[in-house]
């Protein structure tokens, strides 16, 4: 692959997820110091947040500026139901507020703003515009605004994913990770940082480094991980990257795996089964969101498996971000049958083979394909 394809659409993706990731650290601020009526449920009762639609509108916003609007497809999580019921104006209010105020930010990270502040309809228009369906051809960007909801208003870790998808492939991935320190020593002073702000005696925020970008460009061989934006600070590429690459302990003894915190998103029993049978030996980490590939792409754990119950259908958003950025730092992604993900087919991950491995190498990934045939028959799914 010539070395600038992508070159465009990778800086725009980099510096629209900085931006989101500084949008997200405002509001969960907000919501954790504040008791506030600002978690929605939807209709399948996961939770949804001004934070989720402003990041959509804002990304929406910025990639239509910048590459057209007739020439960008995107498929996003949210859509504007909710918000557009009558009871729903004071949150509809905080996000026109909110993704205004992220957009007059825009210079900071070398982007163009809007000239004056977007109207209601215009961000109504932008998260809506992200309703792509996607498939085998052309260029789709794929969105997760917020994954991994449920970590994010308790406090804890949470992502912005965006992907770039090309005939069927993905090929740009960014994860934003603002609760996820460049250095992994300084995880647990985040849960302190957070301790001390429920006190109300919050320490200085930026020697908590709390946070970081990641990304990396198909069949590059290379993924990349930056710190966030903090103060007056000015975006100014390649800021301060560093290369990242997988851990290269292929020890099962040896290894760390991580996997969804709540019992619904993934069979905690099955898996714990697999990593037994292939002689893990540690307590699996839970971790929400897509910083689990985030953490696998930077060596800090060797294994994540998600297995969602029957009948639940993966979301190409909630992974394509993440499988380039794992691959391209040395790992392996693919579901229990060994097949690579197929993000051709639409927002669904269709065709998918019962669960989803990512591994830091392939001596683990085939040491687990194979119990998991091994122990499907017997298993309890
Ligand atoms: N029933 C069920 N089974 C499997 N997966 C589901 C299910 N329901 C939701 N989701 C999707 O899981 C995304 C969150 O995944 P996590 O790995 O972060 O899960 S967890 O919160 O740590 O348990 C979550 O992403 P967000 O909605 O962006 O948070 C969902 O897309
Ligand atoms: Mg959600
Ligand atoms: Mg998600
Ligand atoms: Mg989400």
């Amino acid at each position: 692959m010539e070395d600038d394809k992508y070159a465009k659409e990778l800086d725009v993706a980099v510096r629209v997820v900085h931006m989101a990731c500084a949008l997200c650290q405002r509001v969960q601020e907000g919501l954790v110091s504040a008791s506030t009526d600002q978690v929605k449920s939807k209709d399948d009762d996961s939770p949804v947040t001004i934070a989720d639609w402003s990041v959509q509108a804002t990304v929406s916003w910025i990639l239509s500026e910048f590459f057209g609007s007739q020439n960008v497809s995107i498929i996003a999580e949210e859509d504007v139901q909710t918000l557009s019921k009558a009871d729903s104006v004071g949150l509809l209010q905080a996000v026109v507020n909110t993704v205004n105020e992220c957009l007059a930010g825009a210079p900071k990270y070398g982007l163009k703003g809007p000239s004056k502040a977007l109207t209601t309809s215009q961000i109504l228009e932008a998260i809506s515009q992200c309703n792509s369906v996607g498939g085998p051809k052309g260029r789709h960007w794929v969105l997760d605004p917020v994954d991994g909801t449920l970590g994010f208003v308790r406090g804890d870790q949470y992502a912005v994913a965006l992907a770039l998808i090309e005939d069927g492939k993905a090929v740009i991935g960014v994860l934003g990770c603002p609760n996820y320190p460049m250095k992994k020593e300084l995880l647990n002073y985040h849960y302190q940082y957070h301790e001390a702000m429920s006190k109300s005696s919050p320490p200085s925020p930026d020697i908590w480094e709390r946070g970081c970008v990641m990304y990396a460009r198909k069949d590059s061989g290379e993924a990349w991980m930056q710190p966030p934006i903090h103060g007056d600070k000015k975006f100014e590429w390649p800021n301060s990257a560093k290369l990242i690459r997988v851990s290269s302990i292929d020890d099962p003894a040896l290894a760390t795996s991580c996997e969804p915190v709540e019992k619904a998103n993934s069979n905690h029993s099955f898996t714990e089964e697999l990593a037994h049978s292939v002689g893990l030996r540690k307590k699996p980490m839970r971790v929400y969101s897509m910083v689990k590939y985030a953490a696998i792409a930077r060596g800090d754990a060797e294994l994540f498996m998600k297995f969602a119950r029957t009948g639940y259908k993966e979301k190409i958003w909630d992974h394509a971000a993440g499988v380039v950025i794992v691959e391209e730092a040395g790992g392996v992604v693919t579901d229990a049958g060994g097949r690579p993900l197929d993000f051709s087919k639409g927002p669904y991950l269709e065709g998918l083979d019962r669960g989803i491995i990512v591994c830091s190498g392939a001596t683990l990934h085939e040491k687990i394909i194979d119990a998991v045939y091994a122990s499907w028959d017997s298993s309890n799914l």
